[in-house]
This record gives structure tokens, sequence and C-alpha cells, in this order.
């Protein structure tokens, strides 16, 4: 019998996940883990199966999370605090969620002789300026640290990154869908600002990439094209018929950055590439500080990081195309064309 937790669950990630694991035979019972009834109580309804287990807790509460845990096989950390704005305005909110709680996941799961964590990362927690980006930075850092501290541990600790997912709750495409549908102008940021393009199914195959196949302490991306936020909107308003529409440059808003980056330069000169994805092992080195501090690795990191500027670029055509794979957009094409 095969039991996997999502907390988080009921999250835009988190639910593409679990209906992922639904429609495996593998898979016997989905605990879910999550703060708010009222959304679990619709998933439950709307999903209506009876492999499916609700833990009201949160993260933060370790008592919580440990009766979630116990009997599980495969933990997928989803729960976080993820808005930019919230969190830039209470850090400690997302210290508190995404490092704590992050680590309470992962003590649990220790403890319940879970044999493999996947924590969800993002591209804001490289080289981050923003709190939200700068406590998933802690997170992966307290997953390395416990994959480097713990080498005799049964339970595998990896990490998975992602940029932008496309049509997550409180992204930019459902308010520029909604902008167009009611021939308001759209609102741009900042027109060159570029953005990885990732469908949520897309991004459950590396979640499931990493628990096939990390060793501790691993992170993997996955490859993705990207777009600047002017093609972005002009794409969507030419889906809804609009080829000229009205772009309204409003400036880049609080701990924004003009790009993103899935890997920092010194992660990408140690990565491996494995076709779709990315690899980059833990770093094992023990605390010998004359090697770090007074000698070195004798390497030198020249390669550029792996980043929204530098990856593939989509025109307006290639991201029409993108957002035709996605079933909302077609769903709100369906309605208002
Ligand atoms: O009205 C808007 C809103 C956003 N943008 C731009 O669109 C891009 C994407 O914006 P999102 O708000 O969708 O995403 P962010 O990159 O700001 O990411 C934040 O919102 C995401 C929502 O999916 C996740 O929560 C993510 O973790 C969080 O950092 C950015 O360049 C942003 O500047 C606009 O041009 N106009």
């Amino acid at each position: 019998m095969s039991i996997t937790l999502v907390t988080g669950g009921t999250g835009s990630f988190g639910t593409t996940m679990v209906r992922d694991l639904l429609s495996r035979d593998d898979v016997d019972q989905i605990r879910i883990l999550s703060r708010d009834e009222t959304k679990q109580d619709a998933m439950r309804r709307s999903l209506n199966d009876d492999r499916l287990r609700f833990f009201l807790g949160d993260v933060r509460d370790p008592m919580s999370v440990r009766d979630a845990v116990r009997g599980v096989d495969h933990v997928f950390h989803a729960a976080a605090l993820k808005q930019v704005p919230s969190c830039e305005f209470f850090p400690l909110q997302a210290v508190q969620t995404n490092v704590m709680g992050s680590s309470n996941v992962i003590s649990a799961a220790e403890d319940a002789g879970v044999s493999s964590v996947v924590c969800l990362s993002t591209d804001k927690a490289v080289y981050p300026i923003n709190a939200m980006g700068t406590s998933k930075a802690m997170m992966e850092k307290v997953a390395q640290a416990y994959a480097r501290n713990s080498p005799d541990s049964g339970t595998t600790v990896s990490i998975t990154r992602y940029g932008n997912v496309m049509y997550s709750r409180g992204s930019v495409i459902p308010v520029f869908v909604e902008q167009i549908i009611s021939n308001k102008p759209i609102t741009v940021t900042d027109p060159h600002m570029t953005r990885f393009l990732m469908s949520l199914v897309d991004s459950v195959s590396l979640v499931h990439y990493a628990f096939e196949n990390a060793k501790p302490g691993d992170l993997f991306v996955r490859k993705a094209p990207a777009c600047t936020v002017d093609v972005l909107a002009r794409a969507v308003a030419s889906l809804f018929g609009n080829d000229d529409p009205e772009i309204r440059v409003l400036g880049a808003r609080h701990g924004e950055k003009l790009y993103e980056s899935l890997l920092g330069r010194e992660e990408r000169a140690k990565s491996e590439d494995r076709g779709d994805y990315y690899r980059v092992p833990l770093d094992a080195r023990g605390l010998e500080y004359e090697l770090f501090v007074e000698e070195g690795s004798g390497e030198n990191i020249e390669v550029e990081d792996y980043n929204s500027h530098n990856t593939e670029q989509l025109d307006i055509e290639g991201v029409k195309s993108l957002l035709l794979t996605l079933p909302e957009v077609r769903a709100e094409l369906e309605r208002h064309t």
C-alpha cells in the first residue's frame, strides 16, 4: 500500500498534484494537509474519491504535521506563503511557514520513516531580493542541511524549483484574461520583464522525476521557455480576438526582478544536464573551514545563470499555442468568443 501526503494540497499546485496522483494505479491513499476547511470541503466534493484523506492543520504546527505523516511513503511539500507582496509586508510569517514549517515537515517525515520528501521551491529563491524568495532560499538550505547532516537517514529530501506556473491562483494570466474580457486596458508592469512559462501539468512531471531519481539533497529544475510580459499580454489579447490591445504600463512592483533565474551561476556550473531537466547535486563538503575560506575549490565560475532572459524566448504565436494547452484558457474562450 502506497500513501502520499501533499502539504498545501488545496492550492493550485497541490490540487494538480492530487489529481495526477488519483489518475495513477500505484497510489492507494492521498492525504492532504492544509489550513482551509472550506477549500478542503470543496475539493472533497469535486473529486469525490475514497482514496482521499483530508487533514486540517498547519505546517507551522508540528503536531498536525506528525498526525498527517504517520504511515506515509512519500511527501510532496507544497504548503507555503507564496505571494510576494504579503511576504514583503509580513516577512516573519514567511519565515514561520516557509522555513520553520518546512523543517517541521522534514523532521516529522524522518520520525515517521517516510522514504522521500520533495520540497517545492521557486525561481525567486535564486539570488533572492524579496522576503518570499529569501524564505524559500532558506527552506532549500534547511532541506540541503538535513541531507548533509543525516547521511544515514532513510528519508531522502530533495527540492524542485519552478518558474511562474501559468494560470495559478493570483497570477497574471487570469488578470489579463479578465481585463480583455471586460474591455479594460491591459496593465503591464514593465514590457521588457521576462518570466519562465510552465503549465501546471508539466510542472507535476518534475515532482515525479524527483521522487524517482533524487539522491539526498538534490535540486531539480525543468527547462522552460520564457517571454516578456508585453508578449504575454498581446498573446492573451490576440486569443480573445484583439490584435491591438490598449496597454497601460505600470512600472515594476515592489520586490520584482526584470528577469528570474532558475539556476544561479554557481549551481549551473556544477549542474548535470538531463535533457528536459537540470540536476544540481548536494554540495556535501564538510565544515573544513580552510578549504572554504583559505584554499577554495580551485574552480572558476564562468558560466551564466539559467534565467528567463537567456532561455528560449517565445513570440506571440508561441505563447498563444502554449496558452491553448491550458484548460482554463480554453474554457474562457468557449464562454467569450
Ligand atoms: O497586472 C499585472 C500583474 C503582473 N504583471 C507582470 O507579470 C509577470 C508575472 O506576474 P505574477 O504576479 O503572475 O507572478 P510573479 O512573477 O510576480 O510571482 C508571484 O506570483 C505568482 C503567482 O503565481 C506566484 O505566487 C509567485 O510565487 C509569486 O512570486 C511579472 O513580470 C509581473 O510584473 C503585469 O505585467 N501586470
